[in-house]
């Protein structure tokens, strides 16, 4: 079923336009905001796609704004692809106390199970099947895509792709969630999405799952790059970089791991390295 999208703004900027779209998600039943950056090189050209997921409190538009992303996309010919974090929405469920690490701006890009959250709060197959259709449907792309974020949307890049064997050319993180089932924000937000059973949080869970694959898995060849700010303040408690880099290092997965000095865990960061996590993904896409 196609869907319809409406146009909540469109700004030239560069070659192309920087436009936000709000359309009904069939899959968390509410509507949706996304961001897309297309340049416009060759008019009708289609261009490969960067899906990028942003970390708690954000919406699409803190990456749009504060990483400057599009200027070395418009040059590298690559469409940009910003959704929301979240469900949005008077009628979907929040954290109880309205903290910041759950509920709303917080999706951690899973498929909830529990109840209230398991009616809206569907963002995996969000980002990985129901945008994916509308942009192939909706923009001039090829079906080439990679996938990058941050924090709680760097983890959902890397689970994105450990899930979807095949589906993406190239992956990166910066500052991720690495190890969920191991760290507050991720203990907090699995219990109220999937549940007290901490055997369903494993298959949402990187380093868990790079302790399974199988031999073969494609996730074993695909491209993988991380950047971590060493001065990140929630370096030790919640992203734990270790254990990412460890389960790699033991399944023998190429990690192309890199501690940044001095950095923290803002847009400031981000905004340094984006230009090298595009140009790594354009080698592929
Ligand atoms: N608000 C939280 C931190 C939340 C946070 O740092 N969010 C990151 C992603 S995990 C972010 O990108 N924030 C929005 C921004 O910097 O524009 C706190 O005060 O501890």
């Amino acid at each position: 079923m196609s869907t319809t999208l409406h146009r909540i703004s469109s700004q030239r900027m560069f070659s192309g336009n920087h436009q936000r779209f709000s359309h009904y998600s069939q899959v968390n039943q509410c509507d949706m905001t996304f961001a897309v950056y297309h340049p416009e090189l060759a008019t009708g050209q289609h261009l490969p796609v960067l899906y990028w997921l942003s970390g708690l409190t954000c919406n699409d538009e803190n990456f749009s704004t504060k990483a400057g992303a599009q200027r070395i996309a418009d040059e590298l010919g690559l469409v940009l692809v910003m959704p929301d974090t979240s469900p949005r929405g008077d009628d979907v469920a929040d954290d109880p106390d309205g903290a910041y690490d759950f509920g709303l701006g917080a999706g951690f890009y899973v498929n909830a199970t529990q109840t209230p959250y398991a009616k809206n709060y569907q963002m995996f197959d969000y980002v990985t099947k129901e945008l994916p259709a509308i942009i192939e449907d909706n923009f001039n792309v090829t079906d080439k895509k990679s996938i990058s974020g941050h924090s709680m949307g760097g983890h959902g890049a890397i689970i994105c792709a450990l899930k979807n064997p095949g589906m993406y050319q190239s992956v990166s993180a910066f500052a991720p969630i690495t190890n969920p089932t191991q760290c507050p924000w991720g203990q907090k937000a699995f219990t109220g999405y999937l549940g007290a059973d901490t055997d369903t949080w494993f298959e949402w869970d990187s380093c868990e799952m790079i302790k399974v694959l199988e031999a073969g898995d494609p996730f074993f060849t695909l491209p993988l790059k991380v950047t971590q700010g060493l001065a990140d303040n929630f370096l030790e408690q919640q992203l734990k970089p270790e254990a990412l880099t460890e389960a790699c290092q033991r399944r023998g997965k190429e990690l192309d791991y890199q501690g940044a000095a001095g950095f923290d865990h803002s847009y400031f960061f981000i905004a340094t390295f984006i230009e090298e996590h595009l140009r790594f993904h354009r080698k592929y896409l």
